[in-house]
């Protein structure tokens, strides 16, 4: 019997909304391929096909869509999260379907699970629950096909869909992609089961709305990457600023560190574990940073485990990033350190920090909050992880810093307490300071007349004698003088005995010369003449660059006179042994600058250029003693000149200072040809017929042309002249074997 139905195409329709499986049974079934493809090409294609005019007019497709725009924009200008534009599209095309309500499942792409959006915390962290395969077989579908469904209720295949569903009548479920293809999301529509099955045009509405939604969503996901981006570049500002600004040491640095790691990747601990590379062991500096910001991390110094143990300890072996989805199903995973702080350890994700050559540990964040530790996690972080390893470098070489310097000022207290004089000294030498006192301005005094507690005296004497006591403490004098005795050390020739030598050539010239020098520059060439060779140690400033010595690495040129300088600052620097207190500050720096300037004068790698450009002032008359650079460059020739005052002595102080220098270079040769070179023959104690030329070379290039310079501008020098000029002629007569010592 043939049943005629009394069907019009509304009734069709109507029946085909109702049975959807109807129509795509019959389609896959009666409809060849070609067909559907061409349907396909023509819907995309026919713009005449009026979406709106099948379900909703037009206009108010576009005032809805319009309203969706705004919508989606005013939610985009509050720095939207990716869950803030899927939810606003959600609303959007549930409004235009007419659906009652939707489900967000969130995609993962570590793995094809779904996650149930639950809503957001209060820091915007997406609140997700994972949804279990045999509960949303539709939505997987739709995640891994790619392809919308819509299903009522009575549809056989996915009747059991339903069941877990109760109320809801119809679902159209489609997925949500990236412009570059990546899933984002899955979207369940629904309605109950009073209300009509989506149709056609709901799904075409739907897939509509979903394009615009990909567009806001990669502008929301851009915008969280930048605002990622800004947060990252702050902290790496924040870094570098604690680096090189505060140079925070390790313990404050690495916890903000290891605080913004954690948040930077959503975990919920962070830790921190350094390479022990003698022991081959890795232990915890910093350990479980939690998400609270004013948690500091627990350092736990007794977490420690061998190199390629558990997770951290492969990959600081391998130097390898490791994101661990499940920790306990990893055979690598030690479970030992869970055991001992009794947290469940579920994802890993392990990254490397390297110095310039190694690695030097390993920052661990553990249990990403909702899901796993992601491909865009592992980007961020690895961008951190450099930075850390910088910070964490840095960080180390400070706090090394920190202990030198401790392990300094302890040397340095040492060494005050054992180079200063005790007071008993200064109390036993007062008395003496009344004695009767030898003719001692006299450029041929000779020092080695008296012992060194009289070169105290005398030094004391002169500086009283030149200087008075208005402005000076005695006991401090005394105390002074004898710290620089004290600090010269007991070699063959640069010791307290030449010290004071060169301060009594100095106090004989200004007394000699009054009025040429200022009081303040007086001051400075007495003191720099008594200090200029503090801690010398019979080695020249050559042997000190050869030898790689500690003093030529601080200081690269003159440098044993930058120390002679330094130590003098030093003594200064003691309790009770600062001879300038009583000056103004403005005496004060002027006083010392100048001693520095004459003490490095006494390099007689400075002396050659120095007197080189005072002998074209000189013969140009351009020189004046108004001039401040002028007046410097003859404190430096008066410096010399009581330096080398021991070839201006009389012929018997002269030979006999000699034979000392010569021992102090034999020394150096000796020290030169243990360490495998070979000495000048000047220092070469194998070749002593050496010493008479040398001293002609000596006194003939360096000491003659000196006091010539010297005289020009101070003619009451001119006994050191005539007696260089002198000794001179004696060494001369020795080297050409005329005369003998
Ligand atoms: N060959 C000689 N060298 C001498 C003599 N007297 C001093 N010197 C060297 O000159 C410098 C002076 O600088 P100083 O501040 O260290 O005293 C030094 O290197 C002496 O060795 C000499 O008579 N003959």
């Amino acid at each position: 019997m043939e049943i005629f139905l009394d069907l019009n195409e509304i009734k069709i329709k109507e029946y085909l909304q109702n049975h959807p499986e109807f129509l795509d049974n019959y389609v896959l079934s009666h409809v060849e391929p070609d067909h559907i493809q061409t349907w396909l090409e023509r819907k995309k294609n026919d713009k005449n096909r009026d979406l709106c005019a099948v379900s909703i007019p037009k206009s108010c497709m576009h005032s809805e869509s319009h309203q969706m725009i705004q919508d989606l924009s005013l939610t985009l200008q509050h720095q939207p999260t990716k869950y803030d534009v899927l939810v606003e599209l959600g609303n959007c095309i549930s409004s235009a379907i007419n659906a009652d309500g939707f489900t967000l499942f969130l995609a993962d792409e570590g793995d094809d699970s779904l996650y149930i959006y639950m809503g957001q915390n209060a820091r915007g962290e997406a609140i997700l629950t994972l949804a279990k395969t045999n509960e949303v077989e539709v939505p997987l579908y739709v995640a891994r096909q790619r392809k919308a469904i819509r299903l009522s209720r009575n549809n056989g295949d996915y009747s059991n869909y339903f069941k877990k569903k109760p109320k809801i009548g119809h679902i159209l479920c489609q997925s949500i992609q990236q412009p570059d293809g990546k899933l984002i999301a899955v979207i369940e529509f629904f309605k109950h089961e009073s209300g009509y099955a989506f149709q056609d045009e709901d799904e075409d509405i739907a897939y509509s709305y979903i394009i615009w939604g990909g567009i806001a969503l990669h502008y929301a996901i851009l915008c969280m990457n930048m605002n990622k981006n800004k947060k990252l570049n702050d902290f790496l500002l924040m870094v570098v600023r604690s680096i090189f600004q505060d140079m925070v040491s390790m313990e404050l640095l690495v916890p903000k560190i290891m605080n913004y790691a954690q948040r930077l990747v959503d975990a919920d601990r962070a830790s921190l574990f350094l390479v022990d590379s003698k022991q081959q062991e890795l232990y915890a500096t910093v350990f479980d940073v939690g998400n609270d910001e004013q948690q500091e991390g627990k350092s736990s110094p007794d977490i420690r485990f061998k190199m390629g143990t558990g997770i951290a300890g492969i990959v600081a072996e391998t130097g390898k990033t490791e994101n661990i989805k499940d920790a306990y199903s990893d055979p690598r995973f030690n479970h030992e350190i869970d055991k001992q702080t009794g947290y469940k350890t579920k994802s890993i994700l392990c990254m490397p920090l390297f110095n310039q050559t190694s690695i030097i540990g390993v920052v661990q964040m553990v249990n990403k909050r909702n899901g796993f530790f992601t491909e865009e996690d592992e980007k961020a972080f690895e961008m951190f992880a450099v930075y850390c390893g910088l910070a964490v470098h840095h960080t180390k070489l400070y706090d090394k810093i920190r202990k030198s310097e401790q392990k300094y000022k302890v040397a340095l207290e040492v060494l005050s307490y054992h180079s200063t004089c005790a007071e008993s000294e200064v109390q036993r030498l007062v008395p003496q300071l009344d004695n009767q006192f030898p003719i001692i301005d006299d450029y041929h005094f000779n020092s080695f007349a008296y012992g060194d507690d009289d070169k105290v005296c005398f030094a004391v004497h002169m500086f009283e004698d030149l200087f008075g006591l208005r402005r000076f403490d005695r006991q401090c004098l005394i105390r002074f003088t004898l710290t620089i005795r004290k600090n010269y050390r007991n070699v063959p020739y640069h010791n307290w005995s030449h010290g004071f030598s060169v301060a009594n050539t100095m106090y004989t010239l200004i007394k000699k010369t009054s009025d040429v020098f200022r009081p303040i520059e007086c001051l400075a060439l007495y003191i720099a003449a008594l200090c200029h060779d503090l801690d010398h140690r019979g080695k020249n400033n050559k042997f000190m660059a050869d030898t790689e010595s500690p003093l030529a690495a601080i200081y690269s040129t003159s440098t044993m006179e930058h120390h002679h300088f330094n130590q003098t600052v030093a003594i200064l620097q003691n309790d009770g042994h600062n001879i300038f207190s009583k000056l103004s500050y403005q005496e004060y720096k002027q006083a010392l600058s100048l001693i520095k300037h004459c003490i490095l004068a006494t390099d007689l790698a400075l002396f050659f250029p120095n007197k080189s450009k005072l002998t074209v002032l000189i013969e140009t008359e351009k020189f004046t003693w108004s001039s401040k650079e002028h007046r410097l460059m003859i404190q430096g020739i008066v410096m010399t000149a009581s330096d080398l005052s021991a070839s201006a002595k009389p012929w018997d102080v002269q030979e006999k200072t000699v034979k000392i220098i010569f021992e102090e270079f034999y020394d150096q040769g000796d020290a030169e040809r243990k360490a495998g070179k070979t000495p000048i023959p000047m220092m070469d104690r194998e070749q002593p017929n050496e010493q008479a030329n040398s001293q002609v070379g000596f006194l003939s290039g360096i000491c003659l042309p000196c006091y010539k310079t010297l005289y020009k501008l101070i003619p009451e020098t001119k006994p050191l002249l005539d007696m260089v000029q002198f000794n001179l002629n004696k060494w001369r007569k020795i080297a050409a074997n005329e005369e003998t010592l």
